[in-house]
C-alpha cells in the first residue's frame, strides 16, 4: 500500500486485523470461484463476461487517502486508548474502509485513491469510549463506531464532514457476556462480541439468542442492536430489536442506561431512539437481551407452491394464526428456478417448479412437532406440496454461503446485489411488481431479479430483493442508477426504505420521504442533545 501517511506509519498492521478479507466476504479459504458450466449459464443468459469484470487489487497495490490526523491528535488519543490500541498504518486503516455492499467491494478494486479512516481506534472500556468521544470533539475529528464491519448501506463510510478528520473506533474489545440471569431468561451482552461468539458464551449455560442474520458470522451484537438487524429465524424469535431489553449507550453528552423493565409506561421508549441509530447518536457498549433454553429438537420439511401468490397467503395464513415456525421463508419462480434458496445447489437441476417455501421449527420435542403439524396443515390447505425435509436441511446447510457466491460472481464479470423493503399482506404484490420492473429497467433486459419473504408478520411482510446481470461500464454507476430507480418505486408503492438493512449514507436520501420533515427535525434535535459537535458518523442516517 502507498500513500504519504506520516513517515514509519505505513507497513504492516499494528492492531489485530478484522476477521474477514478486506476486499471480500469472510474467510478466504472458503471462497469459491463459479463452477464452468454456471459461468457458461451466465454467458449464455445474461451476457455476462469475464472481461469486463475488475481485477482485484493485491493490498501493497491499493493507495489510501493519506491520514490527515495530527500528530497532537495521535498523542491525545493514544494517551485515552494507550499507544497499543491506536494505529495509522494503512495495513489497519483498508480493512475498516467501508463495508461489505457490492459499491464497497468494487471500490476496493480502484486503482485510484481510496477513502479510510485517517486511524483505527480498539477502546477497551466504556470509560475510554467516553474519553475518546470527548478529545474528538473538543480535536474537531468524526468517529464512525465499527462493529463487524457488515454494513452494507454505507454506514461505515469514513467520512470527515466538517471535521479535518475521521477515526474508526473498533468494538472489538467490548467481548464480554457481563451476566446471564437463569430466572429471568436475560443476558447482558458486550456489543463487541459477535453472533458466534455470544452463542458460544450462552450455550456454554444451555441458553441461545437465535439471531442468525445471514451475515451472522461476522456482524456483532452492538451492529445488531444499531440498524435493527433481523435475523433468518425472526419468526420463532423475533427481529433484534424485539429481543432487546435494554441498552447502555455511551454519548458525546454522557452515558445513557435504558430499559428498566420487562415493560413500563414511563414514557416513550427511549431504547427505541437508539436502536438503529446507526452509530449516530452513541456507541452502543452494552446490550441486554432475551434469551431461550438451547433447543432440544428441530423439524425441517420443505413446500412448493405453485406461485408466489398463492405462497404469499400460505406464509400470510401460518403468521396470523400463530402455528409457530422458526423460520418460514419463500422464494419467487425466478428466485426457485436458479435454486438461489441452496447456494450449493445453484444451477443444477431445479429442486421443484413454482415457488420453494422453507420451514424450520425448534424447541422441546414435542412442541417442536406440534407447531410443525400445525403449520403443516395450514401449509397444505393453503395449497402447498410438501417436498419433505431434505431441501430445508439443505438450506440451513448453506444458509451462510450465499456472500462468497456474491464475491465469484463479480469476479466473472457478473453484477450482483440485494435490496429490501417490507409492507402490508394487502400491498405486497403492488410492491413486488413495482420494485421489479424497476430493478428491471435499471438493468436492462438480460438483467435477472429474484425476490423472496423472509419475515413475516400478522400484518405484513419483507420483500428481499437480489439481481444478477451483466457489468456494464461503470458498475457502481450501473447498480446506483437501479437501486435509486428501485428505492423511489418503494417509496411510490408504500414500502419502507429499508426493513434490515438499515439507513447509512445510501439510504438517507429517502428518509425524509420516509418520516417526513418533522420526522427529521426531531432526529436532528435528538442529535443536538447528545452529541452537539456532531462528531459521531457525519453523513448516516439523518438528512
Ligand atoms: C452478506 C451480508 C448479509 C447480510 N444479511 C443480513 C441479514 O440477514 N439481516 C440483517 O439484519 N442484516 C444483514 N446484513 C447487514 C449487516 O450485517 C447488519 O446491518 C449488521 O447488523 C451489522 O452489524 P455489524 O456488527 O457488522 O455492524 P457494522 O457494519 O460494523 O456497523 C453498522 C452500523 O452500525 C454502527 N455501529 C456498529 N456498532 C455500533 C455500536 N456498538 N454502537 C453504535 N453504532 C454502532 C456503525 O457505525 C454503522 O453505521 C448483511 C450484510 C451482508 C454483507
Amino acid at each position: 500500500m502507498a500513500s504519504e501517511t506520516q513517515a514509519g506509519q505505513d507497513g504492516a498492521a499494528a492492531l489485530p486485523l478484522p476477521p474477514m478479507k478486506w476486499d471480500a466476504w469472510g474467510d478466504p479459504a472458503l471462497a469459491k470461484p463459479l463452477p464452468e458450466d454456471v459461468k457458461g449459464l451466465l454467458a449464455a443468459a445474461l451476457g455476462v463476461s469475464a472481461v469486463a469484470a475488475a481485477a482485484l487489487l493485491a493490498a501493497e497495490d491499493v493507495r489510501l487517502r493519506p491520514s490527515a490526523l495530527a500528530a497532537e491528535d495521535v498523542t491525545a488519543l493514544a494517551a485515552v486508548v494507550g499507544a497499543a490500541h491506536l494505529s495509522t498504518a494503512d495495513a489497519d486503516r483498508l480493512p475498516r474502509a467501508g463495508g461489505k455492499s457490492t459499491p464497497d467491494l468494487l471500490r476496493r478494486r480502484s486503482r485510484e485513491p481510496q477513502d479510510a479512516p485517517d486511524a483505527v481506534l480498539l477502546p477497551g472500556s466504556e470509560e475510554e469510549i467516553a474519553a475518546v468521544l470527548a478529545v474528538c470533539a473538543e480535536r474537531r475529528i468524526a468517529v464512525v463506531p465499527f462493529g463487524g464491519g457488515t454494513s452494507v448501506v454505507g454506514g461505515l463510510d469514513p467520512v470527515r464532514g466538517s471535521f479535518g478528520a475521521v477515526v474508526s473506533l473498533d468494538l472489538r474489545r467490548l467481548d464480554a457476556l457481563h451476566a446471564l440471569d437463569e430466572v429471568s431468561g436475560e443476558a447482558v451482552l458486550g456489543a463487541g462480541l459477535t453472533g458466534p461468539r455470544a452463542e458460544e458464551l450462552l450455550a456454554e449455560r444451555g441458553w441461545e439468542l437465535g439471531h442468525y442474520p445471514q451475515s451472522f458470522r461476522y456482524a456483532t451484537v452492538g451492529g445488531f442492536a444499531a440498524t435493527r438487524s433481523s435475523g433468518q429465524d425472526s419468526a420463532g424469535h423475533g427481529r433484534f430489536d424485539e429481543m432487546v431489553r435494554g441498552l447502555r449507550v455511551v454519548t458525546p453528552a454522557g452515558v445513557l442506561d435504558l430499559g428498566r423493565a420487562p415493560a413500563s409506561a414511563a414514557g416513550p421508549d427511549l431504547r427505541e431512539l437508539f436502536l438503529g441509530s446507526e452509530g449516530v447518536f452513541g456507541v452502543i457498549t452494552r446490550v441486554r437481551v432475551r434469551i431461550h433454553p438451547l433447543p432440544a429438537a428441530k423439524v425441517h420439511e420443505a413446500w412448493s407452491f405453485p406461485d408466489f401468490a398463492t405462497g404469499a397467503a400460505a406464509l400470510r395464513a401460518v403468521e396470523q394464526q400463530g402455528t409457530g415456525p422458526t423460520v418460514i421463508r419463500l422464494s419467487d419462480e425466478a428466485e426457485t428456478a436458479v435454486n438461489l434458496a441452496m447456494t450449493e445447489k445453484i444451477g443444477g437441476t431445479q429442486v421443484t417448479g413454482g415457488c420453494l417455501a422453507v420451514t424450520v421449527f425448534e424447541g422441546a420435542k414435542e412442541q417442536a412437532e406440534a407447531r410443525h403439524e400445525r403449520t403443516r396443515a395450514v401449509m397444505l390447505a393453503a395449497g402447498g406440496t410438501s417436498l419433505g425435509a431434505e431441501p430445508a436441511v439443505g438450506w440451513e446447510h448453506g444458509r451462510f454461503s450465499a456472500p462468497y457466491l456474491r464475491d465469484a460472481l463479480l469476479d466473472s464479470g457478473a453484477l450482483c446485489e440485494t435490496l429490501e423493503t417490507a409492507t402490508d399482506w394487502a400491498n405486497l404484490d403492488r410492491l413486488r411488481t413495482a420494485v421489479t420492473a424497476a430493478l428491471q429497467a435499471g438493468l436492462g433486459a438480460n438483467g435477472l431479479v429474484l425476490c423472496h419473504i423472509s419475515h413475516v408478520y400478522p400484518t405484513g411482510a419483507s420483500l428481499y430483493f437480489t439481481v444478477v446481470g451483466a457489468q456494464q461500464g461503470d458498475p457502481i454507476a450501473q447498480w446506483d442508477a437501479a437501486k435509486r430507480a428501485a428505492c423511489d418505486a418503494i417509496m411510490a408503492n408504500g414500502g419502507t426504505i429499508t426493513h434490515h438493512h438499515a439507513v447509512g449514507a445510501d439510504h438517507r436520501p429517502w428518509m425524509e420521504q420516509e418520516i417526513g420533515p418533522l420526522g427529521v427535525k426531531i432526529l436532528r434535535a435528538v442529535k443536538d442533545a447528545v452529541d452537539p459537535v456532531g462528531i459521531l458518523n457525519p453523513g448516516k442516517l439523518i438528512p
